[in-house]
């Protein structure tokens, strides 16, 4: 495949508190693994996988910032041109998630105001550490008009989903605004231009 041979490019941008999992999370999506001995990302970091979804090509940007407040001033700079944010906290940690409030105004300060927002309880897999309830974080994301995932990068839960239903949504979004934006396009209805829709599994 060359590197022009796809239908759609998103960009998404990985932030939340230090040692959440969010390099984690990327290694997996993109290379399969679960790295050992992850050392703290500094900066910025950035990763490529193109999926396929009903037949389309779709290729994903994927930035992992830096979660050590010492970065902020570059990592913010990152929010301005996302089409999506994957907010990450650590399920065993209370810390990261009752810092979920000045990451979205983080948000709400540098991104479009068209991003898509996941909020995604990381590291399912320690279950007996847990400290955030997901009833909690299902209340908090739905009165942020959030979706809620939770993952185990180690275990490879949730992930694939969490990126595939991402990459769904954005294309979802990306063709109601060319339909907004080009009125004479024809309506929605014909071949494959609906059945996108099956594969966007949010709730
Ligand atoms: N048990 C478990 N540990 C995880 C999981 N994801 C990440 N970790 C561990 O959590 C630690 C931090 O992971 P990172 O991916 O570096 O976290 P980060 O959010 O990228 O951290 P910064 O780069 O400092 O912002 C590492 O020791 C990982 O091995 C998970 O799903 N389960």
């Amino acid at each position: 495949m060359s590197m022009e041979d796809y239908d759609f490019l998103f960009k998404i941008v990985l932030i939340g508190n230090a040692g959440v999992g969010k390099t984690c999370l990327v290694r997996r999506f993109t290379q399969g693994l679960f790295p050992p001995g992850q050392g703290a990302t500094i900066g910025v970091d950035f990763m490529i996988k193109t999926v396929e979804i009903n037949g389309e090509k779709v290729k994903l940007q994927i930035w992992d910032t830096a979660g050590q407040e010492r970065f902020r001033s570059i990592t913010q700079s990152y929010y301005r041109s996302a089409n999506a944010l994957i907010l990450t906290y650590d399920i065993t940690c209370e810390e990261s998630f009752r810092c979920l409030p000045e990451w979205l105004r983080e948000i709400e300060q540098y991104a479009s105001n068209k991003v898509i927002t996941v909020l995604v309880g990381n590291k399912i897999d320690l279950a007996e550490r847990r400290e955030v309830s997901q009833q909690r974080a299902e209340e908090f994301s739905e009165a942020q008009d959030m979706y809620y995932l939770e993952t185990s990068a180690k275990e490879s839960d949730n992930v694939e989903k969490l990126f595939l239903d991402l990459a769904c949504r954005l294309i979802s979004e990306a063709r109601q605004n060319t339909l907004v934006n080009n009125v004479s396009s024809p309506v929605p209805g014909e071949g494959k231009s609906i059945s996108y829709l099956t594969c966007c599994n949010f709730n």
